[in-house]
């Protein structure tokens, strides 16, 4: 879409995936009464009591970051990460907090909107608060996890209690999202008539997120509200419903006080059910309906076929290339995973060429590494990646790339740097000494020590083959391997 002329001049801003969110509950209405992102005031009044400047009651900080260039304009547009604009923000207060990295202010200022941002799948489900229109009485429960058999129940008890439909928020934090509004749908048919579901993008939070998902709940025109526990100041009446088990004997979940003691099942907590996943055990037909199983089986597969990276760091010619090269092969003869290899030479060839040794550069390099190591676990494949990777933030970043689809495992290569040096097999630390290859990690660039490391490997008097079967126990005790 091209923009108004009058909107051409202005600096444009892509907000980060959460702030975009936060700015399409804003343009929605689902935040209301807020219609912008905040100032210092009203954040700091937020974040203390819970109130915005003038009393309004508001839960949460909705802020927005920004590079100090673009904070210099009274208006800013701000874009997806594609480049279409989304709205107009008129500035009116920059700001700082302490904790703000270098060269970043904070943006507060109303809203305008320039269009819709555009969605991938479910997106009929994408609805804001105008398009649910219900008379009367309305329950809602805002989740991010799958209706089990005892939410279902309770549910429907609520409901019928207080002669309303449901509406279900799923709330969207971008990491299987699909498995759960899919297996959302497939539970819709259990609630009462007249029950829908919508999809909200409610980035994850520190600051009382069960109360601001009340805030929106009541923004959509829902009067009750179920949760776990209550919710102090919610602007709609929370109900949280009295204990409930399976009863064994009548094979439902009800009430534990209805319960005979020696029928009562105890829940599955989240760790039981991710134990049961992530051997591949069957999740009990008791606990939840097969088809949000089988989602819960999608989002989370047992860990023998899941997505893997193992990702070594360390000083050059600490050994990472010759382990990873060995580990591979030794993958691919135990059979039942493909593997690829990401070895730090071959993806400077291929993936980087032309990058060189600065921190910005290096950076780059091991992001690149990270986003195809994300992609390869996304289909459930197990990367090797195998380079310097200096820097604990950078690390970080593939990690939590990388954890979004599958899972990630750190091996510190800590031979130190003299037994590095003595090998020299490239000759490189002799040439880094005399000064002519500048920013050498360990000589002149620095070599941040991972506090993350899952494994720790000094191969100074490590046999190459002690040294694989190291990694492959670790991996089979975590049950990576079938
Ligand atoms: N300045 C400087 N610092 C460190 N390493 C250097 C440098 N210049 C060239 N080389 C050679 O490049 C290999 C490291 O590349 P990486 O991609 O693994 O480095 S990084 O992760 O981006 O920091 C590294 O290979 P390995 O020995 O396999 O680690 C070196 O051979
Ligand atoms: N146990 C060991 N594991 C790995 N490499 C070893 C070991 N013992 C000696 N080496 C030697 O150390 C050097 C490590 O080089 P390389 O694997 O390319 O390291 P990096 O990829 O970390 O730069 C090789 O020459 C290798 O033969």
């Amino acid at each position: 879409m091209s923009l108004p002329d009058d909107l051409r001049e202005l600096p444009v801003w892509t907000p980060s995936p959460a702030e975009l969110a936060d700015l399409e509950l804003l343009l929605s209405g689902a935040f209301a009464p807020l219609t912008g992102f905040l100032g210092a005031m009203d954040t700091a009044a937020v974040m203390a009591g819970g109130r915005l400047m003038d009393g309004t009651p508001w839960p949460s900080p909705v802020v927005l970051t920004v590079a100090e260039e673009a904070g210099t304009a009274s208006r800013i547009v701000l874009q997806d990460p594609e480049g279409v604009p989304l709205a107009v923000l008129d500035v009116t207060e920059v700001w700082r907090s302490p904790g703000l990295g270098d060269g970043l202010v904070r943006l507060g200022g109303s809203l305008t909107a320039l269009r819709a941002p555009a969605h991938g799948s479910f997106q009929r489900l994408r609805r804001g608060p105008e398009a649910i229109t219900v008379d009367g009485p309305l329950l809602a429960v805002a989740t991010r996890e799958p209706l089990h058999r005892r939410e279902l129940g309770q549910l429907r008890q609520v409901a019928g209690k207080i002669g309303a439909p449901v509406l279900v928020l799923a709330l969207l934090s971008g990491a299987h999202d699909e498995e759960l509004v899919r297996a959302l749908l497939s539970v819709q048919k259990d609630l009462p008539e007249g029950s829908s579901i919508v999809t909200v993008p409610l980035a994850p939070r520190q600051e009382r997120e069960a109360l601001l998902a009340a805030h929106v709940a009541a923004a959509y025109g829902a009067t009750h509200l179920l949760a776990e526990a209550p919710l102090e100041g919610a602007p709609l009446e929370v109900i949280v419903p009295e204990p409930w088990a399976y009863d064994m004997d009548v094979e439902v979940w009800r009430p534990v006080a209805k319960i005979e003691e020696s029928h009562v099942r105890v829940s599955l907590t989240r760790d039981d059910l991710n134990t049961l996943l992530d051997r591949g055990e069957p999740v009990p037909e008791w606990f939840t309906p097969p088809a949000v199983a089988a989602e819960l089986l999608r989002a989370r597969p047992p860990r023998h076929a899941r997505g893997l990276t193992v990702f070594f760091t360390g000083l050059s010619g600490s050994g990472k290339s010759t382990v990873a090269r060995a580990l591979a092969d030794a993958l691919v003869e135990h059979g039942g995973r493909t593997v690829s290899l990401l070895d730090g030479d071959v993806v400077r060839q291929m993936l980087s060429s032309g990058l060189t040794f600065s921190k910005a550069d290096r950076d780059l390099n091991i992001r690149r590494i990270g986003y195809v190591a994300a992609e390869i676990a996304r289909h459930g494949g197990l990367a090797i990646c195998a380079p310097i990777a200096p820097f604990a933030s950078t690390r970080a970043e593939v990690r939590r790339m990388v954890e979004e689809k599958g899972d990630f495992v750190l091996i510190h290569v800590a031979t130190p740097l003299e037994e590095c040096e003595r090998r020299d097999r490239k000759g490189l630390y002799a040439k880094a000494r005399a000064g002519l290859i500048p920013e050498f990690t360990g000589i002149s660039s620095p070599y941040e020590v991972p506090d993350d490391a899952d494994l720790v490997l000094d191969t100074t008097d490590l046999p190459l083959d002690k040294a694989v079967a190291t990694v492959l126990d670790l991996l089979t005790s975590r049950l990576y391997l079938s």
